[in-house]
This record gives C-alpha cells, structure tokens and sequence, in this order.
C-alpha cells in the first residue's frame, strides 16, 4: 500500500498498524543487477519478530559468491559511468526522487523495522523516517558542492585537484536504526558517485532492500546499488577481503570493527570507516539550570530505543551534594515513561530487544551488576503477558563504582549506571575512563564548567544542558575505539570520494 503520508500514518491507531503489518507484503531475496535474486546456494536466513517470536521471513543467506557478483557489477557500472560521471545535478535529482518514493512507501518501512527489530512504531513514524529522508534529501542537495582547488604555483602551471568517488563502496549497517543507520552510510556514498553493496544485519534487512528496489524505480542504474543480506561471518567478511572493494563503511561492534581493519590489511588496504559503540556519560553538576529536565534527558538518553542506541547515556554522573535528590527525582520520574508493550502500539515507548540473545545477554548484566555490589534504584514493571518477547525491564543502578562491569562494557540495553562524583577533576576523570569515546552531556549552569568539560571531555559530540540533539549539519562520529570517521555533515560525503592532483603545463 503505498501514498499514505506520514500525516496520515502519524493518525493510525494500534488496530491500524496490527492490520497492515499482518499484510506485508515480504521479500527477503537480494537485490542485484537491480533484480530479487536468490542466494547462489538459495540458503536463507530466518528472521524473527523478537515482541512475539513469530517468523517474519527468511532473508537471502549471501556468501562470497554473491558478494563477488556485486561487486563486479559495482565495478563495471562505475567504469562505464553511468552513476560516476552522471552530472551532479541528474545525480541529485535521482537522490530526490528516491527520497519521495521512500516518503511515499512510509507506512511498509516504519512496519518493517518494527517488526524485525522492535523499535517503536511511533518512533519510526516521527524520528527514523523523516530522519532518513532528510540524510537522503541533505546528500542530494550537496552533490554538486564537491568542489575542488586551483593553487598558485607558477606562471606557466596550473595545478588544481579534483575529488573523484573511490569506486566501490561496501556498507555494513546494523539492527538497531535498521533504515537511517543504513542509509547515514549509502546516501552520501551514492552521493558521491560511488558503486554500493550494502550488508544489512541479519536481524532486520527488509527495509534496506526495499530502499534498494526503490532506487532503481527512482532511476537509478541497476548496477551501481546492490544489497546483499545475509551473516556477517560470511557476507561482511567477504566484503571486507575483497580485494575490489574500495572501501567499507560500517556501524556495529568495536570488536567486528576491529576485524574490518585487519580484513583491509591481509587485502587491498582499503579504507575502513568506523561507527562502533559507546559508554556516554551525563555529568549532573550540583549547579544544573533545571533538576527535571536533566534527570529526563538522563531518563531518555537511556531508556530511548531499549538502550540500544551507539551514544546512549549509560553513564550517569552524579555530584555528590545532589546525589540523593537525583535519585529521588529519578525514581518518581521515571516510572510509566518507557513502559514495555507491543510496539506496533503508537502509544508505546519501548519494545523488545531485538532478539532473545540480546535479552539474556542483558539479563546477565543485570545479574552481574546485583554481584558486583550495585543498588536498584529503579526498575519498569514488566507485565507477564509480554513473556513471549524478548522484552527486558527499564532499570537504573545506583552506587555504581567506576570499575564495575555496567560502568565500563557497553551493555546495549535499557539499563544506566550512576555513579557519584565529588568534583569537576574527579567528573573528568570517571567519564574519560572507557575505552569508548562517542558522546557526552554535561548539565551545569555555570559558563566555564561547561567549557572546560568540553574541552576535556574524550568524545566525538559533547551536549550542554540538552542530551541526544543532532543535526544533519552536525558530524556524528567517535574518538577511542567508538570509531575513526564521521556520519552526516557535507564533510562526510568527502570520506566517499579521493582527491586528484593534476599539474598543467601552459
Ligand atoms: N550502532 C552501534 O554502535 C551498534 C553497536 N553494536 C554493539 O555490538 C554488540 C553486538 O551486536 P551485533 O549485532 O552482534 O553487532 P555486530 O558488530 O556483530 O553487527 C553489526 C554489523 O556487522 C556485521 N558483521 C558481523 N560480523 C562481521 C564480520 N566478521 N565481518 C563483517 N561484518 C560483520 C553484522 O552482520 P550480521 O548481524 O548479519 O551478523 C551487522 O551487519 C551490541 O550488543 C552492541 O554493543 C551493535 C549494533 C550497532
Ligand atoms: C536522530 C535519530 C537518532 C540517531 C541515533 C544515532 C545512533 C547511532 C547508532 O546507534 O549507531
């Protein structure tokens, strides 16, 4: 069912969405040539829907085969030019009509996510779709602002550069924005003129291959976007070894990102971009503007998509003279905020997990935070009919010590640890002590505090008296083993191109 606009979806109720979602239309084969195909193998993968665990479909299983005849096809369509030479303006307005096929095709991506992974369905409807269409709308829109340089350098030369797209392009996206994580990658690869292969996770790929077909209805050549699903064992490895692979941009775990970086090495040196995880801290100074508003923002920044987020505030940092009424606001406040339930439901704030692994996995850290001696301040009721799913309850920990496990692994969960601090030293000091470096927020209303902490604070993107706020203007990335790259902003689209230098004599 398509032409329904987000209005009208933001309108539908539980019933609305239980209907249509029970309707989907699904199709799990990969997109290659610009054709559904199956698997060489014809192997697939099962995906389940982790509110419920009923199967959802069975997604292509791609092996290096079919990486392989990706990337040949990659390879081929930019040498031929067809999308690497197309004027930036047909570029762009390829880009934009995409972007309105997807806007129109709104209600199956937003159920598909929804399904596979557990996100919101209301969060799909107002964050990730307008989200995505946005990055897809702010890549068209700076297609033709790559720009290159003359320099001065003699009377009888010209020297300019030119930047130039690197030619094939492997995206590796993660579950947990199945659609925008995917698309912060392939929107300014495209962009740029580059060939792209796109591995969704295994978890939740339908909406990356809708967004593939789309691209060929909006006129796009079929050979210059692939998305071949399948495990990242096979499929990501294979696109990490490749050796035409020009470069692979990836969101997901420190530890595969890791893997990446040695594929690259024992193949062609190709570049490896980096989106890994985090273990962001609130700092709460004694002299905070508004006490409700920062224990809300602490309250979302973890809670939000059931913890799994990159740059959730799993840290939170608390002075000592505001420790105690921290807690107290923060357990009258949190209460009925993020309460599990069905999240094809728009009044529901928190879904599963996304697979029955993830709960456990989180399960353990809480059991492991009760061990190491950590207090429950808070914890969500978990109604018993929900037992099918892999829900796990909101919950935050008090008189967390630096070194226990919740306090320094990424736990990908709703679960927060707070920690009290004396001082602004020791503030800084818990907070840069992780391996991680994505994010941090810091509430005080004092001008220099602010500042400082900005300035000594090991992370990518640093908020002040607000939490989680982003723009596509704003580069999104990380220090440490959170990543080596950025996402969004017009400097990312350069990371997909590489410059020339050419030296004219007159
Ligand atoms: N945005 C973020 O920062 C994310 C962080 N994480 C962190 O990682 C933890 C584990 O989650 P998980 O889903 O296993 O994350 P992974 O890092 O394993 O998955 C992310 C992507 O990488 C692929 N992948 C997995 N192994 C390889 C490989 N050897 N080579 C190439 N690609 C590979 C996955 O494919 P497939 O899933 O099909 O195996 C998926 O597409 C989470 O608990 C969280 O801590 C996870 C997801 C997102
Ligand atoms: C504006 C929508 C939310 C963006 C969340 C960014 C998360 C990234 C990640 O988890 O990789």
């Amino acid at each position: 069912m398509t032409d329904i606009s987000l209005d009208a979806i933001a309108e539908w109720t539980h019933r609305d969405w239980q209907q249509y979602a029970a309707k989907l239309p699904i199709d799990g084969r990969m997109l290659c040539g610009g054709d559904r195909v199956d698997a060489a193998d014809g192997e697939t993968v099962e995906t389940i829907n982790p509110a419920t665990g009923a199967v959802v479909g069975h997604i292509a299983r791609a092996r290096s085969r079919d990486i392989d005849r990706a990337v040949a096809a990659g390879v081929s369509a930019h040498r031929a030019g067809a999308w690497s030479r197309m004027a930036p303006r047909d570029r762009a307005a390829v880009l934009f009509r995409w972007a309105a096929l997807i806007e129109r095709h709104a209600a199956e991506f937003c159920a598909l996510d929804t399904v596979e992974m557990g996100r919101p369905i209301a969060d799909m409807v107002h964050v990730d779709m307008p989200e995505a269409l946005k990055t897809i709308r702010f890549f068209a829109e700076s297609v033709d602002k790559i720009t290159g340089t003359t320099t001065a350098t003699a009377s009888d030369v010209l020297h300019y550069t030119l930047h130039q797209p690197l030619g094939v392009v492997g995206a590796i996206s993660p579950w947990n924005y199945p659609l925008l994580m995917a698309i912060w990658k392939v929107a300014p690869a495209l962009a740029a003129g580059n060939s792209v292969i796109l591995k969704p996770a295994e978890q939740a790929a339908l909406s990356s291959l809708r967004m593939g077909d789309l691209f060929v209805e909006a006129g796009g050549p079929a050979d210059a976007f692939a998305v071949v699903p399948g495990l990242g064992e096979e499929a990501g490895a294979a696109l990490g070894l490749h050796m035409q692979v020009d470069k692979v941009t990836f969101t997901g775990s420190a530890a595969v990102g890791k893997e990446l970086m040695k594929a690259a090495g024992a193949s062609n040196l190709k570049q490896v971009a980096l989106e890994c995880g985090g273990k962001s801290p609130q700092l709460l100074f004694a002299d905070l503007p508004d006490l409700d508003r920062a224990v809300d923002a602490a309250i979302d920044g973890i809670f939000a998509n059931m913890g799994e987020v990159c740059n959730a505030g799993s840290r939170l940092l608390v002075q000592k003279s505001i420790y105690d009424k921290v807690q107290q606001r923060f357990a009258e406040r949190a209460p009925g905020r993020y309460v599990p339930g069905d999240p094809l439901d728009p009044n529901v704030t928190c879904g599963p997990l996304v697979e029955y692994a993830a709960q456990d996995r989180v399960q353990g850290y809480k059991l492991c935070a009760e061990r190491e001696g950590a207090r429950k301040l808070f914890e969500e009721t978990l109604r018993p009919e929900l037992s099918a799913g892999a829900y796990v309850a909101p919950t935050a920990y008090a008189d967390v010590r630096p070194d226990m496990t919740i306090a320094q692994e990424e736990i990908f969960g709703p679960v927060t640890a707070m920690i009290p601090f004396a001082d602004e030293d020791e503030a800084i000091r818990i907070a840069n002590d992780s391996i991680y470096g994505l994010a941090a927020g810091i509430w005080t209303s004092n001008l220099s505090t602010a500042h400082r902490c900005v300035r000594d604070l090991e992370a990518g993107t640093i908020w002040v008296n607000t939490f989680d706020d982003g723009d596509m203007t704003q580069p999104f990335g990380g220090w440490k083993q959170s990543g080596n790259s950025r996402d969004k902003c017009f400097e990312s689209m350069l990371e997909y191109t590489q410059s020339k230098s050419a030296w004219v004599q007159v």
